[in-house]
Order: structure tokens, then C-alpha cells, then sequence
């Protein structure tokens, strides 16, 4: 398995969010965690980054456990994040940016590895732009090629497709879709828009007040549970 979770609790100060989480992943897949506002998806990502206040429980990595490192060691395990909200740093520049990525490698590359560009030709045009100039679909760009930096055999996308125009959602879903299927790059991501998960996951995991409800290959997720999980 490439990810485990066992029994994880994971907590903000003494409040609990992921109650007793166990899931686990199989190398190559497009897992799609799917639950309303709040219920933990992002404190889900944060969990597997080592960025909440305390967790307990087992989580493994190709059957190594993590759940006792830092998280840029994690980072070093080869897991990617693109945060909600996407974490670009306005005031530098594309390079810059993607650079930061470079820190967590085990190697210490310090040139921005040449798969982050392939396959984000307008961040190749435009290495020495200020990020802030760069349009809600292209900063989401310059996430995802940061988080590739990294040499990830992860990534953990936080609903990539927020806040971005509509006539882009299925081009980022396009390029998603590229990094699984033809560069074997495992995927985790959160989503409000089903069809898109419908499109790219393998398999689902549904989340409700911290918990996992339901989880199993993609073909499983029915409308009833959507409706029953995901609608007001
Ligand atoms: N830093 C924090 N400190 C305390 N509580 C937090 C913190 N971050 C999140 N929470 C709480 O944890 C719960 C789960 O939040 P989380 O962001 O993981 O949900 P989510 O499913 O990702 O929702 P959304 O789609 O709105 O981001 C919420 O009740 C939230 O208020």
C-alpha cells in the first residue's frame, strides 16, 4: 500500500477532527475524499503533512511509518501538497516559487526540475513574472508545479479546482488526469464538483463529522450516498 492510515485521531488544540480514520491507498490511484464544508477533508491533508496541532494513531508510507516526523521530512517521502487557497507567495517571482519546492528533495536539486515545466508551458514563459500578476488558474499552475518540485510519488491537491473559472476546471482536471494515468503519480484531492471526481478518481472515501462513512472504488460512489453525505 502506498498510504495507511490506522486509527487516526488528529486534533486542533484539545479538539478532535479525524476520529478514529482509517483508510489506505493503493500506488497509482486517484483517491477522491468527498464530504460537506467542515467535516475534515483539509485537516485530512494536514494529517498526512504533519501539520496539525497532534495526531495519534499509524500512518505508513509504503509500510514505513511517519506519523512521528516532521513534516518536511515527510515532504521527503515523496508527498507533494497543494494547500487550499494554493499558499502562492505573491511577492515572488514564478521561479522563485517553484524553487521552494526544491527544499524538501532528498537531493537538494536547487534547478527547478524539468517535469515542472513540460508540463506548465505558460510557467516556462514566464519564469521571472511576479505570482501575484498571475491569473486564479495559473497561480493553481504554480501550486501544483511547486508540489511536483518536490519529486512527489503523492500529491495532495486541496480542491484544486476552487475559485477557478469554469472554462478552466476541466483543463486543470485535464492535467490532473496526465500526472496520474501517463506519469503514474498517485493523487489524493478533495472536490466540491462531483463530476469532476467522478471523472478522474479511482477510488472514493466519504467523510462526516470527522469520520470515514463510506469509501470503495469510484463506480461505488451511488447518488444516493452523495445525496446523503454531500447535499445541505
Ligand atoms: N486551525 C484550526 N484550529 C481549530 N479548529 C480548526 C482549525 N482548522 C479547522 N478547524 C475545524 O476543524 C473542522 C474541520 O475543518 P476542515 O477545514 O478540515 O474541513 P473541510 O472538510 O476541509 O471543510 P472546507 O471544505 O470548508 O475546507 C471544522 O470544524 C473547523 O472549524
Amino acid at each position: 500500500m502506498l498510504l495507511t492510515f490506522d486509527n487516526v485521531s488528529s486534533y486542533y488544540g484539545a479538539t478532535r477532527i479525524l476520529r478514529d480514520f482509517s483508510f489506505d491507498m493503493e500506488k497509482g490511484q486517484c483517491l477522491c475524499v468527498l464530504g460537506r464544508n467542515g467535516v475534515g477533508k483539509t485537516t485530512l491533508m494536514r494529517t498526512i503533512m504533519g501539520l496539525t496541532d497532534r495526531s495519534t494513531g499509524a500512518i505508513r508510507i509504503n509500510g514505513e511509518a511517519i506519523e512521528a516526523k516532521a513534516p518536511y521530512q515527510r515532504a521527503g517521502y515523496g508527498i507533494g501538497y497543494v494547500p487550499q487557497g494554493r499558499g502562492i507567495l505573491a511577492d515572488f517571482t514564478v521561479r522563485e516559487n517553484i524553487l521552494l519546492g526544491t527544499f524538501a528533495r532528498k537531493d537538494k536539486a536547487s534547478e527547478i526540475p524539468e517535469i515542472c515545466l513540460r508540463v506548465f508551458p505558460y510557467l516556462r514563459d514566464n519564469l521571472e513574472r511576479r505570482a501575484g500578476l498571475l491569473s486564479g488558474g495559473q497561480k493553481q499552475q504554480l501550486a501544483i508545479a511547486r508540489a511536483l518540485a518536490v519529486g512527489p510519488q503523492v500529491l495532495l491537491l486541496d480542491e484544486p479546482t476552487e475559485g477557478i473559472q469554469p472554462n478552466i476546471v476541466h483543463e486543470i482536471g485535464e492535467i490532473l488526469r496526465m500526472l496520474n494515468k501517463e506519469l503514474g503519480i498517485s493523487l489524493i484531492l478533495t472536490e466540491q464538483h462531483i463530476k469532476v471526481a467522478r471523472k478522474l478518481g479511482d477510488a472514493f472515501l466519504m467523510v462526516d463529522n470527522g469520520r470515514v462513512v463510506a469509501r470503495g472504488a469510484i463506480s461505488e460512489m451511488t447518488d444516493a450516498l452523495v445525496e446523503k453525505h454531500m447535499t445541505i
